[in-house]
């Protein structure tokens, strides 16, 4: 394991309690903001991301991008105990830090990490694990790729009226691209919510809500 990893794990682990979920995030927060700057959405993005969750109250959740399983932890702490995280993640390592930070919340059977890029392992949803479509989808892995993924959902029909589209990063790098797609298609309601980049005091970014109609 990298070492900046294992010291990113031996923190979280030595500042939380097995098995409570909130007491993790905590510790992940923490150390965003003390010890060094990390990529994860963070508290107040996480906010965000929570009230959507509340709002729409999915039965059935797909995530890109599942990097140190920080937004995914926080998913599953709005979500019922039924409801499995779908989580894609193209780098192994940090698909196996992330499951061991799930276990040690006590949620590791409730996120299933899927480990692959988000192409290849997309069209595999419906046949491997029984999926018709997603309630809620949150993409966090590439801005560059965010346009590209969207459309192979819909292709695939995982986006169905009532999905709700979450995409972090509009602002900053910004995904242009995904922004005009998203915000001149009569299929979508769309509203940027403005906020700051994870553990930073200044710089803008955006989350982009949307609802399929
Ligand atoms: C911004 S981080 C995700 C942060 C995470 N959602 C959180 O807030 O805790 C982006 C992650 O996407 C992964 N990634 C990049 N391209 C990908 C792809 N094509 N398929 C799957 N994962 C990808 C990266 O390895 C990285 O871990």
């Amino acid at each position: 394991m990298q070492s900046s990893h294992l010291t990113y794990v031996n923190y979280v682990l030595e500042n939380s309690q097995p098995g409570n979920i909130q007491s993790v995030i905590d510790a992940v927060d923490k150390y965003g903001w003390t010890k060094q700057w990390l990529m994860s959405i963070g508290d107040r993005k996480g906010v965000i991301i929570d009230k959507a969750i509340q709002s729409r109250k999915p039965k059935t959740i797909l995530e890109l991008g599942t990097f140190l399983g920080y937004s995914s932890l926080r998913m599953a702490a709005q979500i019922p105990n039924d409801t499995l995280i779908f989580s894609i993640e193209i780098d192994p390592e940090l698909a196996k830090i992330a499951h061991a930070i799930h276990e040690h919340a006590g949620v590791g059977d409730r996120i299933k990490i899927l480990i692959g890029s988000s192409e290849n392992v997309i069209p595999q949803l419906s046949k491997q694990y029984h999926i018709n479509s997603f309630d809620f989808i949150f993409i966090d892995h590439g801005d560059s790729i965010y346009l590209r993924d969207l459309k192979l959902l819909e292709r695939l029909g995982l986006i169905q009226p009532g999905t709700m589209i979450v995409a972090d990063n509009v602002i900053t790098p910004g995904a242009p691209d995904y922004l005009y797609y998203i915000q001149n298609n009569p299929n979508y309601q769309t509203r940027t919510q403005e906020t700051v980049v994870q553990y930073q005091e200044e710089e803008r970014d955006g989350i982009e809500i949307t609802i399929r109609n």
